[in-house]
């Protein structure tokens, strides 16, 4: 997010300083952003120092403190203590009818407007962790008090982190979260285990990571680089009767299919029972 020239950007509030809003803020902060405008706020003091350090923004012990006279605050604590943190927030939301993003997962905007105090414009997003890089994908739901400007000012935030996608239907959401917000798990859990099979073959350690990496890397490009879609790039590799084509009928005799598919199914489900053990 870029600022104009002459007036400070407008205060961006991040409550919770964890490993999301980290990336987020590394994001937006590497992408011309102005630090001197963000504030976080977290209990945890070696996370304050880390931020203020690494990225030159304010931080703050106190919510109401970090929050005066800031239009948009980003929650980012865990899904467990949003309930506490907003209701300890809602006079001051009430007061000063912040656009409120929220980034966690299973909290609906009808939570969240209810813990303010009702009547606050509240988007729902789910980022990702490669926002870091600028390569992340967020997902953003906007509940029915936020216009045109509100929606532009989430989706200028968001865009630092990478690609935007609006989503109309909430109950949506929580299969991005599913998809995108977990995903870079989903990679990193193939290439520990593509790493350790690479060992198990007698390679060195760390000629399999390079081996590894590199491979993560390359495939990622040509998926977004191309114009061909994920089923024929694979094709391109698999020759008859190759090597290749031995792998993947292991994966496909493995179930991998419908591993992937239950496994994403279990995240969404997973969304909603955050959902509801936290109201
Ligand atoms: N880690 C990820 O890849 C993603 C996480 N999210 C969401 O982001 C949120 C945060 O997740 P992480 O960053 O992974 O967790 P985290 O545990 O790294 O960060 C949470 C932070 O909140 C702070 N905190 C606790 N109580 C607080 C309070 N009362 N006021 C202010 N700060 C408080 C903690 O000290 C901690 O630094 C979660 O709701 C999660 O669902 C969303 C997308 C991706
Ligand atoms: O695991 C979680 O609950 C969070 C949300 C998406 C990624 N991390």
């Amino acid at each position: 997010m870029t600022d104009s020239h002459d007036t400070p950007a407008a205060p961006i509030v991040f409550i919770g300083g964890g490993n999301m809003a980290r990336s987020l803020i590394g994001g937006l902060v590497a992408r011309g952003g102005d630090a001197a405008s963000v504030r976080v706020v977290d209990p945890n003091a070696d996370s304050r120092d880390a931020l203020a350090r690494d990225f030159g923004v304010r931080t703050f012990a106190d919510a109401a403190q970090a929050v005066d006279g800031a239009a948009t605050w980003v929650l980012a604590t865990k899904p467990q203590v949003l309930r506490g943190v907003c209701e300890s927030l809602a006079d001051v939301a009430q007061a000063t009818q912040p656009l409120v993003l929220s980034i966690a997962a299973g909290i609906t905007a009808t939570q969240l407007d209810r813990w303010l105090g009702g009547g606050v414009p509240v988007v729902r997003t789910m980022p990702n962790t490669p926002a870091l890089l600028g390569a992340g994908v967020t997902g953003l739901f906007a509940n029915a008090r936020v216009d045109d400007a509100g929606r532009a000012r989430a989706q200028a935030l968001l865009e630092s982190a990478g690609e935007t996608v609006w989503i109309d239907d909430e109950a949506r959401m929580d299969a991005v979260t599913a998809v995108s917000g977990s995903g870079p798990a989903y990679i990193f859990l193939l290439a520990e285990a593509m790493e350790d099979a690479a060992i198990a073959q007698g390679l060195p350690a760390k000629d399999a990571r390079t081996l590894v990496l590199q491979t993560v890397l390359g495939a990622a490009r040509m998926l977004v680089e191309s114009d061909e879609a994920p089923a024929e790039l694979r094709r391109r590799v698999t020759s008859p009767g190759g090597t290749t084509q031995a792998a993947i009928e292991t994966f496909e005799a493995g179930g991998l299919r419908a591993l992937v598919a239950d496994a994403i199914a279990n995240a969404a489900r997973r969304g909603g029972e955050l959902s509801a053990a936290n109201d």
